[in-house]
């Protein structure tokens, strides 16, 4: 439910009339998010949500990434902030992010980057009702080999990892045939401040989730293991086989 919208689909089962006097019953949506220190996975395992659970993948770094290239106010914002490798503020990232979410009142959807701070969570929290939210909990040296092994191709965002899903042709985007680079921040000397950081700014959102009700933890080192505890949990909350965010399903 967009609180401050029209629409009211989620959390629910509605029933709306259609063109020739049908009812039709419009399937539950689903609102998650998915929060982790960088390197921990958040990428790899909400593709793997995504593709699996019929979900909208939403990637908050995706989505400053397009309005970068769009030249959009906010984007040409955010990215003052990026090249000197900050965090782009609280209220750049509302403003970019808010509206597209409530584009989405008959989507489900799944969050990756969003919120980093207590703020925008406070901010998310006020535009709608999350069903669940994961966070990765992974050990420091798993991150710091992870990372110094990840490889990224810039205009997409897409992930590799030279060891655990390395592209078809070395160097190149599996896609657009693009070379890869590596961030500066990846390397093991930015990583701790880039934990400390995590850490810090997660704390207070993890208590509101936990206080909600609503937060599940995931602990290991390897995506491979976690993912079936996962992609349990989910099942129990979402149907696996929706092809499409909103079901409709004919009633008498
Ligand atoms: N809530 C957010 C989300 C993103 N960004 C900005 C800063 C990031 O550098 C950039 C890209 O975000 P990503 O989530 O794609 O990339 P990161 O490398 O920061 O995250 P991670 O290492 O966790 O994958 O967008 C931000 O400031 N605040
Ligand atoms: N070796 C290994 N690498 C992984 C595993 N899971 C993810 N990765 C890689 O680790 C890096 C970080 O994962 P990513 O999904 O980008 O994490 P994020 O920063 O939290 O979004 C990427 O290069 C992934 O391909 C795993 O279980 N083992």
């Amino acid at each position: 439910m967009l609180r401050n919208g029209t629409a009211s689909v989620r959390n629910d089962t509605d029933t709306v009339r259609g063109v020739a006097g049908y009812k039709w019953r419009m399937a539950k949506l689903f609102r998650a998010v998915i929060m982790g220190p960088p390197g921990s996975g958040k990428g790899t395992i909400s593709e793997r949500i995504a593709q699996r659970f019929a979900l909208t993948r939403l990637s908050s770094g995706d989505f400053v990434r397009e309005n970068i290239a769009a030249n959009t106010d906010a984007g040409v914002l955010a990215k003052t902030y990026i090249e000197r490798g900050l965090l782009v503020p609280d209220h750049v990232m509302t403003r970019l992010l808010l509206p597209r979410l409530e584009e989405m009142t008959r989507h489900s959807w799944l969050m990756d980057g969003f919120p980093r701070t207590l703020a925008q969570a406070k901010a998310l929290n006020s535009t709608c009702d999350l069903d669940l939210v994961i966070s990765l909990n992974i050990p420091y040296e798993t991150l710091k080999e992870r990372l110094s092994d990840r490889w990224i191709h810039p205009a997409s965002g897409r992930v590799y990892n030279m060891g655990f899903n390395p592209p078809h042709v070395q160097g190149r985007d599996d896609i657009s045939g693009e070379p890869l680079i590596q961030h500066d921040d990846d390397k093991p000397e930015a990583l701790v401040a880039r934990l400390r950081h995590y850490k810090d700014m997660a704390k207070p959102i993890i208590d509101l989730y936990k206080s909600k009700g609503i937060l599940h933890t995931f602990s290991g080192t390897e995506t491979d293991r976690i993912w079936p505890y996962i992609n349990s949990l989910l099942s129990t909350k979402i149907p696996s086989t929706s092809q499409t965010d909103t079901q409709r399903i004919p009633m008498p």
